[in-house]
């Protein structure tokens, strides 16, 4: 089943940079890298994505709700993470989700528990969370996005100050996420290794322009690895 429909998306600044043109679509289970350098228009892509800036043109669906006309229902099947961790500083991890969770129905101590214990926080949760380390916010952050069990995730470079052992929960739980519950993510990195072991489409963005959006396996009949294909599809593009 389609979760994102993204078609023709256009955001331009009046500088005239954003995203051009972008086209994508995630089915349940599929792990969607949106890939490009600094600067390429990922964040503007899925802030256009989410109505939180307004788009130029196009059409963007969430599970069949057309983020223009129904962006409510959308936002209820939607977790995201986008920009900087911005907890409540002086209070506990604990107190920061359940705070959060106040936001959907239905979201019990249960809920909140199991998904402390996914993001391993159980043991810092009565923590005020200035005492965090920055990959704890991190994670803390990924726990308000997947505490409502949305259908669909859109992740910001997730992996930014994460240590090794913070990237490998973090995949661990994607991974867990995509396959096990059919979740379907879209997550934007501009460095290939945080994705090419998680990532079964990639989306290639480039200099503000949308380029294409393959199947890794599509991408394995012809490239020996991730980087090749991406380093062959800019060819020529200002590299
Ligand atoms: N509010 C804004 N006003 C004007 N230009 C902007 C604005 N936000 C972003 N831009 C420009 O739009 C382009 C895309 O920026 P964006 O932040 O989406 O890139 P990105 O791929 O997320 O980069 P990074 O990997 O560095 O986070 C850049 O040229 C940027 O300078």
């Amino acid at each position: 089943m389609e979760l994102l429909s993204v078609k023709n998306l256009t955001k331009l600044y009046k500088n005239n940079r954003g995203i051009k043109n972008l086209n994508l679509t995630i089915n349940e289970g599929e792990v969607v890298a949106l890939l490009g350098p600094n600067g390429a228009g990922k964040t503007t892509a899925i802030k256009s994505i989410l109505g939180f800036t307004n788009k130029t043109s196009g059409e963007v669906s969430i599970n069949g709700y057309s983020c223009e006309t129904n962006i409510e229902k959308a936002m209820l099947e939607t977790g995201i993470m986008v920009g900087k961790p911005a907890p409540y500083e002086f209070l506990t991890g604990y107190k920061n989700l359940k705070i959060h969770s106040e936001l959907y129905k239905d979201i019990n101590e249960e809920k909140i528990e199991r998904v402390l214990q996914e993001v391993e926080l159980v043991p810092y949760k009565d923590e005020k969370v200035a005492n965090y380390s920055t990959g704890m916010k991190q994670r803390l952050s990924f726990a308000k996005a997947l505490v409502h069990e949305p259908k669909l995730l859109l992740i910001d470079e997730p992996f930014s100050g994460l240590d090794i052992e913070g990237r490998s929960i973090m995949k661990k739980l994607l991974k867990k996420l995509s396959y096990e519950n059919n979740v379907g993510i879209l997550i934007s990195s501009h460095l290939i290794n945080d994705i090419n072991d998680i990532a079964t489409k990639v989306c290639i963005i480039h200099d503000n322009q949308w380029l294409e959006t393959t199947y890794v396996e599509n991408i394995f009949e012809k490239y020996n690895n991730l980087e090749e294909y991406y380093l062959d599809k800019v060819k020529g593009k200002g590299v």
